[in-house]
């Protein structure tokens, strides 16, 4: 595992010496406002290679999850880029970085957002009812002809390989345990294989066998994937698990 604070940017992905596998992860001279009035944050340049797996940790206030909003496109940054699979999304139009984000990230978010009227099965599904992408990757990847049924068997394939049992598929969120609930959300993030998953604190209310038995269980699938993950977490104890970690900075104006 290494530290990271900066990696090289790797060529643009227009010019015709651009690498054949892009990074999944590019950022550059990144800063972002909440408020006109309040100082900006800012964020270490970072290049996160195709199915490497990033750690970032900070105090509270850091700009963790901001970051991670800018990522997922929730928010625009003010300056600097972000480049996801070669591609900027700050070039985007918001229905553009929607049908992105469907395609090709999977979140999970710190409280999972798993929706209370789906089944745990229809919940994992999901990703695949949005993206045409996600679901072709399916259909491509088995023998059979019937799209559906190779959908259902790939969520039914991850539910149990998160140790979720068959019987607890038909259940609704609210019927599962913490720990349950998170796991259906990881496999949803893993379904239809996306380049990228990025994860918000999903693990701050397990304890610690629990929470080291999900951090390898997800970063086992993201591998056969090939999938990049970046996770966030202010937790020190889970930054074995990761190639590398970067800490953010707490902002000069918060810390005085
Ligand atoms: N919706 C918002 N409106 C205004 N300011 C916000 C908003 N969300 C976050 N901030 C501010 O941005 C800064 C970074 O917040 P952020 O939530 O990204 O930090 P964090 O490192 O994820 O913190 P934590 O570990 O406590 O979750 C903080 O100063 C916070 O007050």
């Amino acid at each position: 595992m290494t530290k990271t604070t900066a990696t090289m940017i790797t060529p643009d992905s227009d010019s015709a010496s651009a690498p054949l596998i892009l990074p999944s992860l590019q950022i550059r001279e990144l800063t972002f406002r909440w408020q006109s009035r309040q100082p900006a944050l800012t964020f270490p340049d970072i290049t996160l290679d195709a199915g490497n797996h990033l750690f970032l940790r900070g105090a509270s206030g850091s700009g963790k999850s901001t970051l991670l909003g800018l990522l997922a496109g929730l928010n625009s940054a003010d300056n600097g880029e972000i480049r996801l699979l070669g591609k900027s999304i700050g070039a985007l139009d918001p229905s553009a970085r929607d049908r992105f984000r469907a395609d090709h990230i999977g979140v999970i978010f710190q409280q999972f957002n798993l929706v209370p009227y789906l089944t745990a099965l229809a919940n994992v599904i999901l990703p695949c009812q949005l993206s045409p992408v996600r679901r072709d990757r399916i259909s491509s990847g088995t023998r059979t002809s019937d799209t559906r049924a190779a959908i259902h068997a790939k969520a039914k394939t991850l539910l149990t390989a998160l140790s979720i049992p068959r019987e607890l598929h038909s259940r609704k969120p609210t019927q599962l345990s913490i720990g349950q609930q998170q796991r259906v959300a990881a496999a949803r993030a893993l379904m239809g294989a996306p380049e990228l998953i990025l994860a918000d604190e999903p693990t701050s209310a397990l304890d610690s066998n629990n929470r080291d038995r999900f951090m390898q269980l997800l970063l086992e699938m993201a591998q056969q994937n090939k999938t990049s993950v970046v996770f966030v977490s202010h937790d020190p104890a889970l930054a074995h698990h990761f190639h590398h970690q970067i800490e953010l900075e707490q902002p000069s104006w918060l810390s005085s």
